[in-house]
Protein backbone atom coordinates (compact mmCIF):
# COMPACT_ATOMS: atom_id res chain seq x y z
CA UNK A 1 0.00 0.00 0.00
CA UNK A 2 2.82 2.21 0.44
CA UNK A 3 2.85 5.32 2.94
CA UNK A 4 0.01 6.19 4.52
CA UNK A 5 0.40 9.44 4.51
CA UNK A 6 0.88 9.71 1.02
CA UNK A 7 -0.87 9.61 -2.09
CA UNK A 8 -0.81 5.51 -2.68
CA UNK A 9 -4.17 4.09 -0.54
CA UNK A 10 -6.04 6.63 -3.55
CA UNK A 11 -4.11 5.47 -6.19
CA UNK A 12 -4.19 2.30 -5.85
CA UNK A 13 -7.79 2.15 -5.60
CA UNK A 14 -8.17 4.57 -8.71
CA UNK A 15 -6.57 1.42 -10.25
CA UNK A 16 -8.22 -1.41 -8.32
CA UNK A 17 -11.38 0.23 -9.89
CA UNK A 18 -10.09 0.01 -13.15
CA UNK A 19 -11.64 -3.36 -14.57
CA UNK A 20 -8.99 -2.96 -17.66
CA UNK A 21 -6.57 -3.69 -14.63
CA UNK A 22 -8.72 -6.50 -12.33
CA UNK A 23 -9.38 -8.56 -15.87
CA UNK A 24 -5.09 -9.36 -16.08
CA UNK A 25 -4.51 -10.30 -12.42
CA UNK A 26 -6.07 -11.02 -9.30
CA UNK A 27 -4.99 -8.15 -6.70
CA UNK A 28 -4.19 -8.22 -2.78
CA UNK A 29 -3.31 -5.35 -0.55
CA UNK A 30 -1.41 -5.47 1.50
CA UNK A 31 -1.76 -2.23 4.09
CA UNK A 32 -4.43 -0.30 6.50
CA UNK A 33 -8.04 -0.97 6.45
CA UNK A 34 -8.57 3.17 7.10
CA UNK A 35 -6.15 4.37 5.11
CA UNK A 36 -7.92 2.42 1.83
CA UNK A 37 -11.24 3.45 3.31
CA UNK A 38 -9.59 6.84 3.01
CA UNK A 39 -8.25 6.21 -0.74
CA UNK A 40 -11.47 4.88 -2.20
CA UNK A 41 -13.25 8.00 -1.06
CA UNK A 42 -10.47 10.08 -2.03
CA UNK A 43 -10.61 8.32 -5.64
CA UNK A 44 -14.38 9.08 -5.76
CA UNK A 45 -14.80 5.10 -6.45
CA UNK A 46 -16.75 2.47 -5.86
CA UNK A 47 -15.01 -0.66 -4.08
CA UNK A 48 -16.02 -3.02 -0.81
CA UNK A 49 -13.32 -3.69 1.05
CA UNK A 50 -12.91 -7.43 1.76
CA UNK A 51 -10.79 -8.72 4.61
CA UNK A 52 -8.71 -11.20 3.49
CA UNK A 53 -6.74 -12.43 6.51
CA UNK A 54 -5.47 -15.91 4.67
CA UNK A 55 -7.85 -15.52 1.47
CA UNK A 56 -6.28 -15.61 -1.94
CA UNK A 57 -8.57 -13.51 -4.28
CA UNK A 58 -10.40 -15.60 -5.81
CA UNK A 59 -10.23 -15.83 -9.72
CA UNK A 60 -13.73 -14.90 -10.12
CA UNK A 61 -13.89 -11.96 -8.01
CA UNK A 62 -17.02 -9.58 -7.83
CA UNK A 63 -16.25 -6.72 -9.45
CA UNK A 64 -15.94 -3.63 -7.39
CA UNK A 65 -14.28 -5.71 -4.78
CA UNK A 66 -10.52 -4.65 -2.89
CA UNK A 67 -9.19 -7.97 -1.47
CA UNK A 68 -7.25 -6.21 1.77
CA UNK A 69 -4.85 -7.87 4.00
CA UNK A 70 -4.80 -5.76 6.89
CA UNK A 71 -1.01 -5.17 8.23
CA UNK A 72 -1.48 -2.31 10.52
CA UNK A 73 -4.13 -0.31 12.10
CA UNK A 74 -3.06 2.86 12.43
CA UNK A 75 -4.56 6.49 13.69
CA UNK A 76 -5.71 9.67 12.98
CA UNK A 77 -2.39 11.19 13.42
CA UNK A 78 -0.30 8.51 12.54
CA UNK A 79 -1.71 8.52 8.55
CA UNK A 80 -2.01 12.63 8.73
CA UNK A 81 -1.68 13.68 4.81
CA UNK A 82 1.76 15.30 4.01
CA UNK A 83 3.59 14.51 7.64
CA UNK A 84 5.87 11.17 7.71
CA UNK A 85 5.45 9.33 10.87
CA UNK A 86 7.50 6.28 12.19
CA UNK A 87 4.13 4.59 12.58
CA UNK A 88 3.80 4.99 8.49
CA UNK A 89 7.04 3.75 7.96
CA UNK A 90 7.11 0.76 10.55
CA UNK A 91 4.02 0.15 8.62
CA UNK A 92 5.48 0.15 4.66
CA UNK A 93 7.78 -2.06 6.19
CA UNK A 94 5.53 -4.70 7.07
CA UNK A 95 3.67 -4.65 3.91
CA UNK A 96 6.84 -5.05 1.85
CA UNK A 97 8.12 -8.06 4.30
CA UNK A 98 4.84 -9.34 4.06
CA UNK A 99 4.85 -8.95 -0.05
CA UNK A 100 8.45 -10.48 -0.50
CA UNK A 101 7.33 -13.59 2.01
CA UNK A 102 4.06 -14.36 -0.18
CA UNK A 103 6.00 -13.93 -3.65
CA UNK A 104 9.07 -16.28 -2.21
CA UNK A 105 6.55 -18.70 -1.42
CA UNK A 106 5.06 -18.47 -4.81
CA UNK A 107 1.55 -17.19 -3.12
CA UNK A 108 1.77 -14.48 -5.04
CA UNK A 109 3.04 -14.39 -8.64
CA UNK A 110 4.36 -10.29 -8.01
CA UNK A 111 4.29 -7.51 -6.43
CA UNK A 112 3.45 -3.52 -7.30
CA UNK A 113 4.64 -1.26 -5.06
CA UNK A 114 2.72 2.09 -4.07
CA UNK A 115 5.45 4.62 -2.79
CA UNK A 116 6.95 4.96 0.53
CA UNK A 117 8.82 8.09 2.48
CA UNK A 118 12.10 6.99 2.81
CA UNK A 119 12.76 9.73 5.69
CA UNK A 120 9.29 7.58 7.71
CA UNK A 121 10.80 4.13 6.83
CA UNK A 122 14.11 5.01 8.08
CA UNK A 123 12.56 7.35 11.35
CA UNK A 124 11.41 3.91 12.15
CA UNK A 125 14.27 2.17 12.19
CA UNK A 126 14.84 0.52 9.12
CA UNK A 127 17.52 1.59 7.27
CA UNK A 128 17.12 1.16 4.14
CA UNK A 129 17.81 3.97 1.19
CA UNK A 130 14.01 2.25 -0.44
CA UNK A 131 12.35 -0.77 -1.42
CA UNK A 132 15.14 -1.74 -4.07
CA UNK A 133 17.64 -2.15 -1.23
CA UNK A 134 15.34 -3.72 1.03
CA UNK A 135 13.79 -6.01 -1.16
CA UNK A 136 17.77 -7.38 -2.15
CA UNK A 137 17.90 -8.15 1.21
CA UNK A 138 14.59 -9.92 1.80
CA UNK A 139 15.12 -12.17 -0.87
CA UNK A 140 18.54 -13.49 -0.17
CA UNK A 141 20.83 -10.74 -1.12
CA UNK A 142 20.73 -10.49 -4.96
CA UNK A 143 23.20 -8.28 -6.68
CA UNK A 144 20.23 -5.87 -8.30
CA UNK A 145 19.45 -3.31 -10.80
CA UNK A 146 16.99 -0.82 -10.42
CA UNK A 147 14.83 0.13 -13.83
CA UNK A 148 12.41 2.81 -15.17
CA UNK A 149 10.21 1.70 -18.07
CA UNK A 150 8.41 3.60 -20.94
CA UNK A 151 7.25 2.73 -23.99
CA UNK A 152 9.90 5.65 -25.78
CA UNK A 153 12.92 4.73 -23.26
CA UNK A 154 14.20 2.01 -20.61
CA UNK A 155 17.09 3.12 -17.89
CA UNK A 156 18.94 1.25 -15.96
CA UNK A 157 21.51 2.62 -12.97
CA UNK A 158 24.74 1.39 -11.79
CA UNK A 159 24.31 3.77 -8.43
CA UNK A 160 20.99 4.38 -7.52
CA UNK A 161 20.21 6.17 -4.01
CA UNK A 162 23.87 7.71 -2.97
CA UNK A 163 24.98 11.34 -3.17
CA UNK A 164 26.59 12.16 -6.14
CA UNK A 165 30.09 13.11 -4.35
CA UNK A 166 30.10 9.38 -4.25
CA UNK A 167 29.70 8.35 -7.54
CA UNK A 168 33.03 8.30 -9.29
CA UNK A 169 34.59 6.14 -6.29
CA UNK A 170 31.16 3.84 -6.82
CA UNK A 171 31.37 3.85 -10.67
CA UNK A 172 33.91 0.50 -10.42
CA UNK A 173 34.62 -2.06 -13.22
CA UNK A 174 32.69 -4.70 -11.02
CA UNK A 175 29.61 -2.56 -10.50
CA UNK A 176 29.21 -1.62 -14.32
CA UNK A 177 29.78 -4.82 -16.09
CA UNK A 178 27.15 -6.32 -13.40
CA UNK A 179 24.80 -3.54 -14.27
CA UNK A 180 25.29 -4.14 -17.77
CA UNK A 181 25.04 -8.51 -17.25
CA UNK A 182 21.75 -7.64 -15.26
CA UNK A 183 20.55 -5.33 -17.53
CA UNK A 184 20.70 -7.90 -20.67
CA UNK A 185 19.89 -11.24 -18.77
CA UNK A 186 16.82 -9.62 -17.68
CA UNK A 187 15.66 -7.60 -20.77
CA UNK A 188 16.06 -10.99 -22.61
CA UNK A 189 14.04 -12.79 -20.21
CA UNK A 190 11.57 -10.93 -20.29
CA UNK A 191 11.23 -7.97 -22.81
CA UNK A 192 13.17 -8.66 -25.82
CA UNK A 193 15.49 -10.76 -26.94
CA UNK A 194 19.30 -9.74 -27.44
CA UNK A 195 19.03 -5.99 -25.87
CA UNK A 196 20.58 -3.72 -27.79
CA UNK A 197 22.47 -1.66 -24.82
CA UNK A 198 23.95 1.77 -24.60
CA UNK A 199 26.27 2.32 -21.64
CA UNK A 200 27.12 5.99 -20.70
CA UNK A 201 29.77 7.59 -19.76
CA UNK A 202 30.09 9.59 -16.37
CA UNK A 203 31.51 12.82 -17.41
CA UNK A 204 30.51 15.43 -20.57
CA UNK A 205 31.92 14.29 -24.04
CA UNK A 206 33.05 11.06 -22.43
CA UNK A 207 35.77 12.93 -20.29
CA UNK A 208 37.13 14.51 -23.56
CA UNK A 209 40.38 12.90 -23.94
CA UNK A 210 40.90 12.30 -20.07
CA UNK A 211 40.52 16.65 -20.08
CA UNK A 212 37.01 16.08 -17.92
CA UNK A 213 38.33 12.88 -15.92
CA UNK A 214 39.08 9.50 -16.98
CA UNK A 215 36.51 7.12 -15.75
CA UNK A 216 35.75 6.19 -19.01
CA UNK A 217 39.06 5.00 -20.23
CA UNK A 218 40.26 3.15 -17.06
CA UNK A 219 36.48 1.70 -15.87
CA UNK A 220 33.45 1.60 -18.80
CA UNK A 221 35.00 1.20 -21.80
CA UNK A 222 37.11 -1.88 -20.46
CA UNK A 223 33.56 -3.41 -19.02
CA UNK A 224 31.80 -2.41 -21.78
CA UNK A 225 34.46 -4.62 -23.41
CA UNK A 226 34.51 -7.39 -21.17
CA UNK A 227 30.64 -7.16 -21.96
CA UNK A 228 31.17 -7.90 -25.55
CA UNK A 229 33.33 -10.68 -25.08
CA UNK A 230 30.62 -12.36 -23.10
CA UNK A 231 28.25 -11.78 -26.77
CA UNK A 232 26.64 -8.92 -25.07
CA UNK A 233 25.53 -6.18 -27.77
CA UNK A 234 26.50 -3.26 -25.90
CA UNK A 235 27.74 0.15 -27.11
CA UNK A 236 29.90 2.88 -25.16
CA UNK A 237 30.83 4.88 -23.27
CA UNK A 238 28.26 7.51 -25.21
CA UNK A 239 28.24 10.65 -24.40
CA UNK A 240 24.97 11.05 -22.17
CA UNK A 241 23.95 14.63 -23.40
CA UNK A 242 23.06 12.94 -27.41
CA UNK A 243 22.66 9.75 -26.48
CA UNK A 244 18.50 9.76 -25.38
CA UNK A 245 17.67 10.90 -28.27
CA UNK A 246 18.62 8.40 -30.55
CA UNK A 247 17.89 5.50 -27.66
CA UNK A 248 14.19 7.56 -27.78
CA UNK A 249 14.25 7.21 -31.21
CA UNK A 250 14.38 3.02 -31.50
CA UNK A 251 18.48 3.23 -31.18
CA UNK A 252 18.58 1.06 -28.25
CA UNK A 253 16.53 -0.84 -26.00
CA UNK A 254 18.01 0.04 -22.60
CA UNK A 255 20.49 3.00 -21.61
CA UNK A 256 23.11 1.62 -19.01
CA UNK A 257 23.27 5.35 -16.98
CA UNK A 258 25.93 6.01 -13.86
CA UNK A 259 23.86 7.90 -11.43
CA UNK A 260 20.37 8.46 -10.52
CA UNK A 261 19.44 11.17 -12.37
CA UNK A 262 21.54 10.96 -15.65
CA UNK A 263 18.65 8.53 -16.45
CA UNK A 264 16.21 9.47 -14.33
CA UNK A 265 15.91 12.72 -15.29
CA UNK A 266 15.06 11.69 -19.07
CA UNK A 267 12.73 8.85 -18.38
CA UNK A 268 10.42 10.94 -16.16
CA UNK A 269 10.39 14.08 -18.61
CA UNK A 270 9.46 11.13 -21.20
CA UNK A 271 7.27 8.72 -19.20
CA UNK A 272 6.32 10.44 -15.69
CA UNK A 273 2.45 9.55 -16.63
CA UNK A 274 3.35 5.97 -17.00
CA UNK A 275 6.33 4.84 -16.01
CA UNK A 276 7.64 1.70 -14.34
CA UNK A 277 10.34 0.93 -11.97
CA UNK A 278 11.52 -3.03 -12.00
CA UNK A 279 14.21 -4.20 -9.61
CA UNK A 280 15.65 -6.01 -12.22
CA UNK A 281 17.71 -9.66 -10.31
CA UNK A 282 15.54 -10.33 -7.85
CA UNK A 283 14.26 -14.15 -7.67
CA UNK A 284 10.91 -12.79 -7.44
CA UNK A 285 9.07 -10.17 -9.78
CA UNK A 286 8.69 -6.16 -8.75
CA UNK A 287 7.92 -3.21 -10.10
CA UNK A 288 6.75 -0.07 -8.80
CA UNK A 289 5.23 3.36 -9.67
CA UNK A 290 7.77 5.77 -10.83
CA UNK A 291 6.75 8.81 -8.61
CA UNK A 292 7.30 9.61 -4.98
CA UNK A 293 4.33 10.15 -2.04
CA UNK A 294 3.46 13.70 -3.83
CA UNK A 295 2.29 14.88 -0.17
CA UNK A 296 1.51 17.90 -1.65
CA UNK A 297 -1.13 16.11 -3.62
CA UNK A 298 -2.04 13.47 -1.34
CA UNK A 299 -5.95 13.39 -0.06
CA UNK A 300 -6.83 15.91 -3.02
CA UNK A 301 -8.00 13.58 -5.27
CA UNK A 302 -5.69 15.27 -8.17
CA UNK A 303 -3.11 12.20 -8.42
CA UNK A 304 -2.30 10.64 -11.47
CA UNK A 305 -3.32 6.93 -10.85
CA UNK A 306 -1.30 5.90 -14.32
CA UNK A 307 1.76 4.84 -13.44
CA UNK A 308 0.36 2.29 -10.16
CA UNK A 309 -1.74 0.89 -13.15
CA UNK A 310 1.26 0.56 -15.25
CA UNK A 311 2.72 -1.22 -12.91
CA UNK A 312 0.09 -3.69 -12.29
CA UNK A 313 -0.24 -4.56 -15.59
CA UNK A 314 3.56 -4.56 -15.97
CA UNK A 315 3.82 -7.40 -13.30
CA UNK A 316 0.90 -8.91 -14.67
CA UNK A 317 2.64 -9.58 -17.88
CA UNK A 318 6.07 -10.30 -16.45
CA UNK A 319 4.30 -13.40 -14.20
CA UNK A 320 2.52 -14.00 -17.57
CA UNK A 321 5.74 -15.21 -19.24
CA UNK A 322 7.04 -16.91 -16.34
CA UNK A 323 3.88 -19.10 -16.39
CA UNK A 324 4.35 -19.64 -20.20
CA UNK A 325 8.45 -20.73 -20.04
N1 LIG B 1 8.68 4.10 -5.51
C1 LIG B 1 8.84 4.84 -4.41
O1 LIG B 1 8.58 4.37 -3.31
C2 LIG B 1 9.33 6.27 -4.53
C3 LIG B 1 9.70 6.83 -5.76
C4 LIG B 1 10.15 8.15 -5.79
C5 LIG B 1 10.22 8.90 -4.62
N2 LIG B 1 9.85 8.32 -3.44
C6 LIG B 1 9.84 9.07 -2.17
O2 LIG B 1 8.73 9.97 -2.18
C7 LIG B 1 9.03 11.08 -1.35
C8 LIG B 1 8.76 12.37 -2.10
O3 LIG B 1 9.66 12.45 -3.20
P1 LIG B 1 9.70 13.63 -4.26
O4 LIG B 1 9.00 14.84 -3.72
O5 LIG B 1 11.08 13.73 -4.74
O6 LIG B 1 8.89 13.08 -5.51
P2 LIG B 1 7.34 12.92 -5.80
O7 LIG B 1 7.25 12.05 -7.02
O8 LIG B 1 6.58 12.48 -4.60
O9 LIG B 1 6.82 14.39 -6.16
C9 LIG B 1 7.43 15.20 -7.17
C10 LIG B 1 6.34 16.04 -7.86
O10 LIG B 1 5.57 15.20 -8.70
C11 LIG B 1 4.19 15.30 -8.35
N3 LIG B 1 3.61 13.95 -8.44
C12 LIG B 1 4.12 12.79 -7.91
N4 LIG B 1 3.32 11.77 -8.16
C13 LIG B 1 2.28 12.24 -8.89
C14 LIG B 1 1.12 11.65 -9.45
N5 LIG B 1 0.85 10.34 -9.34
N6 LIG B 1 0.26 12.44 -10.12
C15 LIG B 1 0.51 13.75 -10.27
N7 LIG B 1 1.60 14.39 -9.76
C16 LIG B 1 2.47 13.63 -9.07
C17 LIG B 1 4.16 15.80 -6.92
O11 LIG B 1 2.94 16.44 -6.64
C18 LIG B 1 5.37 16.70 -6.89
O12 LIG B 1 5.02 17.97 -7.40
C19 LIG B 1 10.50 10.91 -0.92
O13 LIG B 1 10.55 10.34 0.36
C20 LIG B 1 11.05 9.94 -1.96
O14 LIG B 1 12.13 9.19 -1.49
C21 LIG B 1 9.40 7.03 -3.37
N1 LIG C 1 14.69 6.13 -7.47
C1 LIG C 1 13.28 5.92 -7.58
C2 LIG C 1 12.59 7.07 -8.20
O1 LIG C 1 13.08 8.17 -8.11
O2 LIG C 1 11.51 6.88 -8.76
C3 LIG C 1 12.66 5.70 -6.26
O3 LIG C 1 13.27 6.42 -5.25
C4 LIG C 1 12.23 4.35 -5.97
O4 LIG C 1 13.01 3.66 -5.10
P1 LIG C 1 12.56 2.26 -4.55
O5 LIG C 1 11.82 1.53 -5.63
O6 LIG C 1 13.85 1.62 -4.24
O7 LIG C 1 11.75 2.55 -3.35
Amino acid sequence: MGDPSGIGPEIIAATLADPSVTALCRPLVLGDRGAMERGIAVAGVDLAIVSAPDLIPPAAAAPGTLYLRELSTLNADQMEYGRPTPAGGDACYRYICEAARLCMEGTAAAMATAPINKESLNSAGHHFPGHTELLAELTGGHEVVMMLAGERLRVTLVTIHEALSRVPELVTFERVLSTIRITNASLSRWFCRAPRLAVLALNPHCGEGGMFGDEESRIIAPAIAQARAEGIDATGPLSADTLFHFACEGGYDAVVCMYHDQGLIPLKLLHFDDGVNVTLGLPIIRTSVDHGTAYDLAGTGRASAASMKAALVMAAGMAQTVQEI
